[in-house]
């Protein structure tokens, strides 16, 4: 099968890679159409879908997969979170998300105010490119989870409920 992703991040397209571990994986900068930082479930799901679907409707895709990174509120404390999303060439969509863990308190302002968590991240790491390597969730579980490793469990979540839906 080829399957197309919606970004050139490296710790998506891996993800993608040791799950589909069968099929050829490609991938583009899909732009997700929500805000650079989204700031609820809602609308990380929906930029993963976008991605998603912008990738289904590729000549050579037989799947498409967006992968999108926000961040949302429980309780007035702001959570990180990752939302996937595969579209099937006739257009049925799943979707599921990551892990979630707690941000630093002193980001949320930054964040409401639209500033990426991928560069509040570099600073608060004193690191470059966290996005791109271990992510937000490398750095606050001490390298324990890294972000490809969180989007390696989304994407078994999407590949499994493909497979139940389609037996
Ligand atoms: O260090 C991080 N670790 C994470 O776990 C994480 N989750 C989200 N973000 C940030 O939230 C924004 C939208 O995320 P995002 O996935 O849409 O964009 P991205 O730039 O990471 O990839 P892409 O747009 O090239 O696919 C971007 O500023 C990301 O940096 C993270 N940053």
């Amino acid at each position: 099968m080829n399957i197309v992703v919606g970004s050139k991040n490296p710790t998506k397209v891996e993800a993608a890679r040791a799950v589909f571990t069968s099929d050829s994986i490609a991938s583009f900068d899909a732009p997700s159409n929500v805000s650079s930082q989204p700031i609820t479930d809602e609308e990380t799901r929906e930029g993963a879908i976008n991605r998603a679907k912008q990738c289904a409707s590729n000549d050579e895709a037989d799947l498409g997969i967006g992968l999108e990174g926000g961040v949302m509120e429980v309780d007035g404390e702001l959570f990180l979170c990752n939302w996937g999303a595969l579209v099937t060439k006739d257009e049925k969509i799943y979707t599921a998300s990551g892990a979630r863990i707690a941000l630093p308190r002193e980001f949320a302002k930054e964040l409401h105010s639209g500033k990426e968590l991928g560069s509040l991240m570099d600073g608060y790491a004193q690191r470059e490119g966290v996005s791109k390597k271990e992510g937000a969730v490398g750095i606050l579980t001490n390298d324990l989870v890294s972000r490809q490793a969180m989007f390696e469990h989304v994407l078994t979540l999407l590949k499994g409920q493909w497979r139940f839906w389609n037996k």
